[in-house]
């Protein structure tokens, strides 16, 4: 049997505990362990990340202050690595609207994003998502949104796959084109997974599944592709 996968949660702050729990309960062909990232020590250990919902500001601040901030750029250079809501800020390249050193980033994902883009009067909803690549494709993917951030623009020449989009009409200021990078809420970028929702959140492994088949088990040697 080959080797198990290790797959870290970064854990300095944030929905980290509801990651490790729908990764524990994936059933793959290929055995998973999950480990919660607090330092550089535990991320040596992983072939692949998850950087969860929270806020942005604050895993950058905790991320500073555990060393952890060039191990997890260095980390993105090579291993992939998952950003839910605050960790799909920190994927991005820019954040529009940020203050002058008020972010610090990680980089890796071709995407100008902004933080809190619903505005306060829209702090949390729910929306039924089609996903590319998704098991049961046919059964919408619950996307809880809390405080998300909203993409502004994705960089022409970037490889970037949209995998899922909201309906034009329900962004605070409705799309005319259905092409809108505003109507973006999932996408992937090489060995990258980007989500401005938290599936950790819905009683649904589709989207673990999905970052541990498609982005995962292809950059560990010897798997068997479930
Ligand atoms: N649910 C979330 O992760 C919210 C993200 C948060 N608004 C931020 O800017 O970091």
């Amino acid at each position: 049997m080959s080797p198990s996968i290790t797959i870290g949660i970064l854990a300095l702050q944030g929905a980290f505990a509801e990651h490790q729990i729908r990764l524990q309960n994936l059933r793959l062909k290929r055995k998973i362990e999950t480990v919660l990232v607090k330092t550089p020590e535990d991320l040596q250990r992983c072939h692949a990340l998850i950087i969860p919902g929270g806020e942005s500001t604050t895993i950058a601040l905790l991320a500073r202050l555990s060393g952890l901030l060039e191990p997890l750029k260095e980390f993105i250079r090579v291993k992939p690595v998952w950003g839910t809501c605050a960790g799909a800020i920190l994927l991005a390249q820019s954040v529009t609207g940020a203050k002058k050193d008020g972010q610090e980033l990680l980089g890796g994902v071709s995407i100008d994003i902004a933080r809190n883009g619903w505005g306060s009067q829209v702090e949390s909803f729910e929306a039924p998502l089609d996903v590319t690549g998704l098991q049961d494709p046919s059964v919408p993917f619950t996307g809880i949104f809390i405080r998300a951030p909203v993409v502004l623009a994705l960089e022409p020449d970037a490889p970037i796959q949209v995998i899922a989009r909201l309906a034009p009409h329900l962004l605070p200021e409705p799309a005319e084109d259905e092409n809108d990078p505003r109507t973006v809420v999932a996408l992937r970028q090489g060995l990258h997974l980007l989500t401005t929702f938290h599936p950790e959140l819905t009683q649904d492994d589709r989207f673990h599944d999905y970052f541990a088949r498609k982005c995962v088990f292809p950059t560990v040697p010897g798997v068997v592709v479930g």
